[in-house]
């Protein structure tokens, strides 16, 4: 297919297409308004949350609110079109190749953040996670179920499906919305987009000839392209061809442009940071991340209420079906996935309880480590307590619970547990990778072990227990942590920079007449 095919692709794909142009060649009286911007997502805490990544979806549209004007997309899975909100019918958006159509609705949260909803049932309205089928395996056609959600993006910033409203900018999250770089960039539309990385360990990689049921034309298969080892990658899509990258901590940034970090795309990913096009912003907390507030918990506690902490600590206990007891309570929120080093934790807690302390771990994931981690709890009754499933009240209650979060990631692009944790008084002691390093100050906030050995591990564990037993020194510690504020308030204002630049790189302001009249005699 030449070029030639993909723009009349385009062409039938959007019916009038404008030609690459774009009501953001900003005239005057639109220059005034804020600037468009498309957040995609697989996830949101606001309907569905697996892991990290949906917090922050729920949370950096809302804090870049007050200066752009940010919409979320998700796909229409059944927690979000039956999240009781009424669907607001907007318009349709139409096939491409084995992509079918789907209709566009929105919903209006309730605080004003409005999303855009792909309502799709025979693709989204399913059991299961947004990522897996009941049986945990990835559905057979991610593919198309977020090469739909990707083109449904492309599509908002091309002019198609809401006649209203058209983005200046996407920001688009991981590999499931990493394709609608590639497709703004084969139907040369204008708009451009950041591109955020919260785990490239996750890469959407399929059949190499699965292209033609998603309408990539085949000249963008090359390994400078879309091909990764003779497969069809969608994160590759995102990294080649989104104007800006970014990840989740500056360290993870660094990184990921280094052969261990970087799995297989470091090359690329260093050639990006050499144009200043890859740099990383940390993520933030919101709001409703306060020990002294939240609803989840027995009672609130504050900075220095060590009462308030130890009776969420006998709360938790009670939960667990722990025993009374004196010593620190440890604990592990986490996705049960390689990365996050739960078996160095398995390894590790034997000695925990035999040095009197206890464990409590709420996880998800690999039935492996779940099953292992039943086995540990059925080994020490009343010292180590498990439970296999996802719970927000129950994470809360852990963080605010426990004395000591247990973090052995094998690698972290950010990471919020451990900020969580040290909001909530509980000390994490965490693999130095990634985020980690970025936002746990050893001996001072937390604790950082070098190696990803269980020798390691414990010898940081050890140093927890002593400090654990100079009450000054822990309850210092625990104040430093509980003091530090991670918002997104700060984070941002990168952010704000980044789409400045590259919406007004692609649709520059046009100056008024009398403006620049002025510009000139002011000279
Ligand atoms: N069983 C359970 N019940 C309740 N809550 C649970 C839970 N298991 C996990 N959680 C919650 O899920 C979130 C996990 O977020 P993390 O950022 O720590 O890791 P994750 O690997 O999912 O995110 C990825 O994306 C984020 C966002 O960019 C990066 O910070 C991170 O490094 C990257 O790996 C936290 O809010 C945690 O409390």
């Amino acid at each position: 297919m030449g070029s030639s095919a993909i723009t009349n692709d385009f062409r039938a794909l959007v019916g009038a297409v404008r030609d690459g142009s774009h009501p953001s060649s900003y005239d005057e009286e639109e220059s005034s308004q804020r600037r468009r911007v498309l957040f995609v997502t697989p996830e949101s805490a606001d309907f569905i949350k697996v892991g990290g990544l949906g917090d922050v979806s729920a949370a950096l549209p809302r804090a870049m609110s007050t200066d752009f004007d940010v919409r979320v997309m998700i796909p229409g899975y059944p927690q979000v079109v039956g999240a009781g909100y009424p669907l607001i019918e907007v318009g349709r958006l139409p096939a491409l190749a084995g992509i079918p159509e789907c209709e566009l609705a929105r919903i209006d949260l309730p605080d004003g953040l409005i999303v855009y909803v792909l309502v799709c049932p025979e693709l989204f309205e399913r059991e299961g996670s947004p990522y897996l089928a009941p049986d945990g395996r990835d559905w057979d056609d991610n593919h198309i179920r977020f090469g739909r959600l990707s083109l449904a993006a492309a599509q908002l910033a091309a002019g198609v499906g809401d006649p209203a409203w058209q983005a200046d900018l996407l920001h688009l999250n991981d590999w499931p919305t990493a394709l609608a770089a590639g497709y703004l960039h084969w139907w040369k539309q204008p708009a451009p987009c950041v591109f955020t990385i919260h785990n490239l360990a996750y890469q959407g990689l399929f059949p190499l000839d699965y292209h033609q049921s998603l309408g990539i034309p085949p000249e963008a298969l090359g390994t400078d392209q879309l091909e990764f080892y003779g497969n069809l990658s969608f994160m590759k899509a995102g990294l080649v061809h989104a104007e800006q990258l970014t990840t989740v901590s500056a360290t993870y940034a660094r990184e990921i442009t280094t052969e261990e970090f970087g799995c297989g795309l470091e090359r690329l990913l260093r050639e990006r940071a050499e144009q200043g096009r890859l740099c990383g912003i940390a993520n933030g907390i919101d709001d409703t991340w306060d020990p002294q507030s939240d609803a989840h918990l027995l009672r609130g506690f504050g900075t220095s209420d060590w009462i308030g902490k130890r009776i969420n600590c006998e709360h938790l206990r009670q939960m667990f079906g722990l025993a009374i007891c004196h010593g620190p309570l440890f604990a592990v929120v986490s996705r049960l996935v390689h990365q996050k080093g739960v078996d160095l934790t398995i390894a590790a807690a034997e000695s925990i309880v035999r040095k009197g302390g206890q464990l409590v771990v709420i996880g998800r994931g690999e039935p492996s480590i779940e099953s292992a981690l039943r086995n540990l709890a059925a080994r020490f009754p009343g010292a180590i307590g498990v439970r296999v499933g996802f719970s927000e009240r129950e994470a809360r209650c852990i963080f605010a619970g426990s004395d000591f979060l247990l973090m052995p990631s094998r690698f972290e692009p950010c990471g919020l547990s451990q900020m969580y944790a040290q909001r909530f008084g509980s000390l994490p002691i965490a693999h130095r990778t990634g985020g980690l390093v970025d936002t746990i100050e050893d001996g001072v906030t937390g604790f950082l072990f070098d190696r990803m050995t269980v020798e390691s591990f414990k010898a940081a564990i050890n140093r927890a227990f002593s400090v654990y037993r100079t009450t000054d020194l822990f309850y210092a510690m625990r104040r430093a942590a509980m003091g530090i504020h991670y918002h997104w308030s700060v984070s941002s204002v990168p952010y704000a920079h980044l789409y400045r630049g590259l919406i007004d790189r692609a649709f520059p302001p046009v100056v008024r007449k009398d403006e620049s009249k002025t510009l000139v005699n002011s000279n």
